[in-house]
């Protein structure tokens, strides 16, 4: 089998678990007012996956992110569960610890990326650093160089022009890319990125899609991407998993969650509202209602007050999330009850 990531560190067999996400709950604040932005969340990300985080907004995707990074902010903390990185648990590492792996094997982008860097210092400066930060990536700053280059080329911009500019100098889009080639800098195994397109116009949008097929499909860095958008999401990734006011509601392949496999009513209903190629011919429908506020949940189900198909059980008792034989995940009485009765 093809292995991921190209240093000597330790691989993981392309199509085997690199990231486990186990029963994670992430709370903000104590007592009555706190608010649990991930809750009894689990997920496996197998490597050489592209993995879409989806959700409205506030549903806990960028916590979820960050909690895989060990970045929550706080007063946000891991109150349960854990996550595995090559089957170790980095719930318990030290700051230092965890910061060896930041970087060298886990990066993220962040949401507006934009303002990442520091104005007053040249691309090329602050890259040399990041390598002088991390001569265990790099024993010769000049090959960090050139590695950059390598990936600023990648990601479609002029090596030479990019290391001499300031922030200041690139458009929008020059910074997100840029920002996109210094994640990959020190070959990590998991880039994270916190909606990479959204605050890029439509050519923009579509150049970042690209280049991050690109990138995935060349250096078989597995990704990880939080966003509300779902046309980047059916053209990207390879698993998609929905979230819905801090749980995981649904997980499973983008040929079943975009095809006929999606079984969540929150899904179907996400689709339907989408204006796109996804529904072309399609009446788009809006989802009535809104999310609801994490510090007075609905008993139950979180989806029923706006379910179609809520049944008295789902005001009552909260779903499990139930795996089929495949690894498709879904939290619903109605969804898994039909699923039950198939024997799947
Ligand atoms: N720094 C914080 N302090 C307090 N509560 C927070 C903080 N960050 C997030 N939360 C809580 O966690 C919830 C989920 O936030 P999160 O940013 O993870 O959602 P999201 O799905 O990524 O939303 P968006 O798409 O708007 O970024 C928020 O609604 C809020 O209640």
């Amino acid at each position: 089998m093809t292995a991921v990531s190209q240093s000597s560190r330790a691989t993981t067999a392309v199509g085997e678990p690199l990231l486990e996400i186990k029963n994670l709950t992430v709370a903000f604040g104590e007592g009555p007012g706190s608010v649990r932005a991930v809750e009894d969340v689990s997920l496996t990300v197998n490597a050489g996956e592209i993995c879409a985080l989806v959700g409205e907004s506030g549903c806990g995707k960028s916590t979820l992110a960050y909690s895989l990074l060990g970045i929550v902010p706080p007063p946000g903390q891991v109150i349960a569960g854990e996550v595995t990185f090559r089957g170790e648990s980095t719930t318990g590492l030290s700051t230092a610890e965890f910061n060896k792996l930041r970087g060298a094997e886990l990066a993220m982008v962040f949401q507006g990326a934009m303002n990442a860097f520091n104005p007053v210092l040249t691309i090329g400066k602050q890259v040399e650093h990041i390598l002088q930060a991390h001569p265990e990536s790099f024993a010769d700053p000049q090959e960090g160089r050139q590695y950059f280059e390598h990936l600023l080329e990648l990601v479609q911009l002029q090596p030479e022009r990019i290391w001499k500019s300031y922030e200041s100098q690139l458009s929008g889009g020059m910074k997100q890319r840029v920002a996109i080639a210094v994640s990959l800098l020190l070959k990590p195994s998991v880039v994270i990125l916190d909606e990479p397109t959204t605050a890029l116009d439509v050519l923009n949008q579509r150049l970042v899609i690209d280049i991050l097929k690109d990138l995935h499909r060349t250096l078989g860095v597995t990704i990880i991407f939080v966003t509300h958008d779902l046309a980047v999401v059916a053209e990207l990734a390879t698993r998609v998993a929905v979230m819905y006011a801090g749980r995981l509601v649904e997980s499973g392949t983008t040929e079943e969650i975009f095809g006929n496999g999606r079984r969540h009513p929150y899904v179907e209903a996400l689709i339907g509202a989408i204006p796109s190629v996804l529904n072309a011919g399609l009446r788009v429908k809006p989802i009535g209602g809104s999310v609801p506020n994490l510090a007075k949940l609905p008993p139950g189900c979180r989806f029923a007050p706006r379910c179609p198909l809520a049944e008295p059980v789902c005001s009552a008792q909260e779903p499990d999330l139930i795996s089929d034989d495949h690894d498709h995940l879904v939290a619903c009485h109605v969804a898994n009850r039909a699923l039950e009765v198939s024997g799947a």
